[in-house]
């Protein structure tokens, strides 16, 4: 049985402009002890997605089984196999950590459950916050509050909807060995992130969404594997030629371009100088997964219309 499947879910919202489809028929399944990487860019679906599986959203077509839980169906049970790190630093400013912890735990009728939160508190780097008001506590340390409360039930299946969106990098190594230390012992994993760095060192099998749509799902060397060539970097001051343009990546002055042999990387060069610009600090890389996702999403056809211009209840 997978730990989690989707089974053509459809997500649309009314909007003033009319229906709005944020999510098109999405069906895949995790397997236990999978470290499963969810990508797409900003507005693809990944939290509709995952607020659905998390009871929060209802679907408008489908439906999502958590260890063959119905998250609808059977709410409180599907729910009790999940920890669920939110996007957003939700939490309650009148209590301190421990109190926080011990609250959430009662809430899934854990009882005497000290020893697994001094292990939560000691992984995550917290054992000095222990007695700090949540109000106190700086956005990380917060977020580290966040994946102990999530955890606080032992729950076999731990999803982490962009958890490292504007935290250090402390913390983020913290995060993900006790992470992949969970997932070791057989947790399994659903991950959100732009950070494709993290996807790619850390996860088994990747989805992409795209407008709501998923265009790829595969393990992530076979991804990697699609990257067949290499990437032409360099800095330049100025916009690249129209005829680079399309598949280039740029960041600030640093532009990278997907290049196969040696004449290639001459044609690029090339078009460079022609078009008056400088290419300095020349390298060749080889390519990643943030070169496969950028080329599956301007290959993959999304299905739906523009995203409405204001957003409006589920
Ligand atoms: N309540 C709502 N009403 C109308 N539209 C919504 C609502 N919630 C989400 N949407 C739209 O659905 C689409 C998917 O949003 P979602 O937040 O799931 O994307 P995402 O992939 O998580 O994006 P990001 O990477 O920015 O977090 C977006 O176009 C969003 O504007």
């Amino acid at each position: 049985m997978p730990a989690v499947s989707f089974q053509s879910v459809s997500k649309t919202f009314s909007t003033p402009r009319g229906p709005f489809q944020a999510l098109n028929n999405v069906s895949f399944d995790i397997e236990e002890g999978e470290f499963f990487g969810l990508l797409g860019p900003n507005g693809a679906g990944k939290t509709t997605l995952i607020s659905i599986l998390a009871g929060l959203a209802r679907a408008s077509a489908g439906r999502v089984l958590v260890q063959g839980a119905d998250v609808q169906g059977d709410y409180a049970e599907a729910r009790r196999r999940l920890g669920i790190v939110p996007q957003e630093l939700v939490f309650d400013p009148f209590f301190n950590v421990r109190e926080a912890l011990k609250i959430q735990s009662g809430y899934f009728g854990v009882k005497n459950n000290d020893a697994w939160i001094d292990e939560l508190l000691e992984s995550l780097g917290l054992a000095d916050k222990a007695k700090s008001n949540m109000r106190q506590l700086s956005g990380g340390m917060k977020r580290r509050v966040l994946v102990a409360q999530a955890l606080v039930h032992r729950p076999p299946i731990i999803v982490l909807d962009e958890p490292t969106a504007g935290v250090d990098v402390e913390l983020r190594q913290t995060l993900w060995q006790f992470i992949a230390k969970l997932n070791k012992q057989g947790h399994t994993v659903l991950l959100t992130t732009h950070y494709l760095d993290e996807a790619e060192a850390l996860c088994g099998r990747i989805a992409m969404l795209k407008q709501g749509q998923v265009v790829a799902l595969e393990r992530t060397t076979d991804l990697l594997s699609q990257a067949s060539g290499n990437v032409l970097r360099f800095k330049v001051d100025g916009e690249l030629p129209v005829a680079l343009r399309a598949q280039a990546r740029v960041t600030g002055r640093i532009a990278q371009l997907p290049v196969h042999d040696a004449a290639d990387i001459e044609r690029c060069l090339a078009l460079v100088r022609e078009s008056g610009l400088v290419a300095e600090d020349i390298e060749v890389r080889k390519a990643d997964l943030e070169d496969v996702f950028i080329s599956v999403m301007s290959k993959a056809s999304g299905s739906r219309p523009a995203a409405p211009a204001t957003e409006v209840s589920a």
